[in-house]
């Protein structure tokens, strides 16, 4: 079979070389050896040598008919690249043989005829560019590929319209010059000069307005659009019915319970706690609808410990439940309530749900936490404790936090990647001196992920909730299917959240990359990048945002193999906080270094 797929190569060829200048037509394909060994001219195999990966024959001047069956019986290519040849004729319907196409590279040539429908077939398609040739008639329906990244096939004359594509997962697209006719698409991101010159386009910006029916609508599909919109109605109203009954329900419970303050569900009971912290009994009950101070509670700040921070000097436990308080959100932790004092500072307490610490060891690990002061450690202002609650008080953040501005980038804003790389040093600075310093205490912040990473008001980062996770010291099975549980056994038996952390910085650092959502804890971003990045096409991580600000790929590349190493599933071989740092130290360095040199 071997012999089969180095004779069809050498054919197809030979058909390629016929009258060709080369002093070698043959470019080293020769039956008598392997293409993975031999000097076989722009052919590139696995890693394994035990298949053609890659032809790369750009301007070769290559003339003749291209013979996709030949080519394809090798059936694992990858990346077919001729740009710049002399190629004539058709693109034959045999290409969609060659299934693991990532890349098919034709652009250049003299090209004609159809693009055949095989082609919306190869589903691993990443780059289809077929630029500067005489491809004519419809396009196959390209819209079907779904990992396509780049789509260039200007100077053509290509009828019919533009495939529908998810514009937002291209990268490069360009269809100008040729003969698209129908509706332009929402390509805003790529510049009008991407459809210019198809004088057939309608709709804005073009001169000609799109006909009200321009779909040729026949019977079928027409019924299936009435069908369609039938349900979106139904599906509307069933909604619209569903809120109104939430609503109604909603305001008739609100009118027993009078108060709108969120934090109502905190049941303080103190009956049990030391009295060195509370001295007398007092209840407040969840059932209770009334929070207004009683002489009685005012006793029980005691239990509230107002750490360092001057801006809330003697806040008091009855000033948090007085207050107006929002439901920020609900996590699998505790939930968390932005808080606007009388004096109108507002705060943020965290609810920490289901914490089996003694109310002593939560005071000495928030003490010490607080002994420990980095500027891009959001620092607690308060914490209470009673045998069933324990909160945490900071300075709410107005600025949002790092997850609303990976994802709120979308909107139109920019995160570019200079100051990316700067979120980056900072977490990596800050928590390594967090490590270092708790580390014989076994502190690690234990739930790191972007939507801790708060921002301060000159857009540093600032790590919140640091040690409000303790890891519980079992083994469950199911925690392992997460990425946060991947603990690390220390030599006493205990476990390492300090690892743990590496991953969940690790995972920060693939979203500061990819600028994509993580799912599942971050092992899906992380597994996703793994596997794309072993399969060679790392530049198709990034984020495109970046990679269109001419972010330097040399340090994207740097930055994502540090974030590959923080992610390994092996906890062991994660690096530490400061190994870390001081790599992503280096990189900014060099940023800043080529940004000097680039100015001269
Ligand atoms: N000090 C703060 N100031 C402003 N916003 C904050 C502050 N702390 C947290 N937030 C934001 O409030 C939202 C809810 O926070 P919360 O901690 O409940 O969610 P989480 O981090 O997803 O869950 P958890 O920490 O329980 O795993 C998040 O979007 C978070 O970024």
């Amino acid at each position: 079979e071997e012999d089969e797929i180095k004779s069809s190569l050498i054919k197809f060829l030979t058909q390629l070389t016929d009258n060709n200048s080369n002093t070698d037509p043959t470019l080293g394909w020769s039956m008598d050896t392997d293409p993975c060994i031999g000097n076989w001219t722009g052919v590139t195999c696995d890693s394994k040598l035990s298949y053609v990966k890659k032809i790369v024959l750009d301007g070769y001047n290559l003339t003749g008919t291209f013979d996709a069956e030949l080519l394809c019986k090798a059936q694992n290519l990858n990346v077919l690249s001729f740009n710049d040849n002399k190629l004539r004729g058709d693109l034959s319907e045999e290409i969609g043989n060659c299934k693991q196409l990532t890349h098919l590279l034709l652009s250049g040539n003299q090209f004609s005829g159809i693009l055949p429908d095989s082609v919306s077939g190869l589903n691993n398609l990443k780059k289809l560019e077929i630029f500067n040739n005489n491809f004519s008639g419809k396009l196959p329906n390209l819209a079907r590929i779904s990992g396509l990244v780049s789509f260039l096939a200007e100077n053509n004359q290509i009828t019919g319209e533009i495939p529908s594509f998810d514009f937002s997962n291209l990268l490069f697209f360009n269809v100008s010059n040729n003969d698209f006719t129908g509706p332009v698409p929402d390509i805003k991101q790529f510049g009008m000069s991407t459809i210019s010159g198809n004088p057939g386009l309608c709709g804005r910006p073009m001169p000609s307005a799109c006909p009200p029916s321009s779909k040729k609508g026949s019977k079928n599909h027409s019924v299936e659009h009435t069908l369609m919109y039938a349900g979106y109605i139904l599906i509307g109203i069933i909604v619209v019915v569903f809120i109104a009954f939430k609503l109604f329900s909603k305001n008739k419970t609100e009118e027993v319970k009078t108060d709108v303050v969120k934090l109502k569900g905190v049941s303080v009971d103190t009956s049990n706690t030391k009295p060195s912290m509370i001295t007398s009994e007092y209840k407040i009950s969840a059932s209770k609808t009334d929070y207004s101070v009683s002489a009685e509670s005012a006793m029980m700040s005691s239990s509230m410990i107002v750490l360092s921070s001057p801006v809330v000097k003697g806040l008091k436990f009855e000033d948090l439940l007085k207050a107006p308080a929002e439901l920020l959100g609900r996590g699998k932790h505790g939930s968390l309530y932005k808080i606007v004092l009388e004096d109108g500072i507002p705060l943020v307490v965290k609810r920490i749900k289901d914490w089996a610490i003694s109310g002593e060891d939560f005071k000495r690990r928030m003490q010490k936490i607080d002994e420990k002061k980095h500027p891009n450690v959001l620092p607690a202002v308060a914490f209470y404790s009673s045998k069933q609650e324990k909160l945490v008080v900071y300075k709410y953040q107005q600025n949002g936090s790092l997850f609303k501005l990976i994802y709120g980038t979308q909107n139109g804003e920019t995160f570019d990647w200079d100051s990316r790389l700067h979120v980056a040093s900072k977490m990596a600075e800050a928590l390594a001196f967090m490590h270092k310093e708790l580390l014989a205490d076994g502190i690690a912040h234990g739930n790191l992920k972007s939507s801790n990473v708060l921002l301060n008001l000159n857009m540093d980062p600032c790590i919140s909730e640091y040690g409000l996770m303790v890891m519980d010291n079992q083994d469950n099975p199911s925690d392992l299917l997460n990425g946060n549980a991947l603990k690390m056994k220390t030599k006493d038996g205990a476990y390492s959240t300090f690892k743990v952390d590496m991953y969940g910085f690790g995972v920060i650092l693939l979203e500061l990359l990819t600028g994509k959502l993580v799912d599942n804890n971050g092992l899906d971003l992380a597994k996703w990048v793994h596997s794309v990045v072993s399969e060679e096409w790392t530049v198709e991580v990034f984020d495109k945002n970046l990679v269109k600000d001419g972010a330097s790929e040399e340090r994207m590349v740097s930055l994502l193999q540090v974030a590959l190493k923080c992610t390994n599933p092996s906890p062991e071989a994660r690096p530490s906080m400061h190994e870390v740092a001081s790599i992503i130290n280096t990189i900014r360095e060099e940023e800043e270094a080529s940004i000097v040199s680039e100015a001269w």
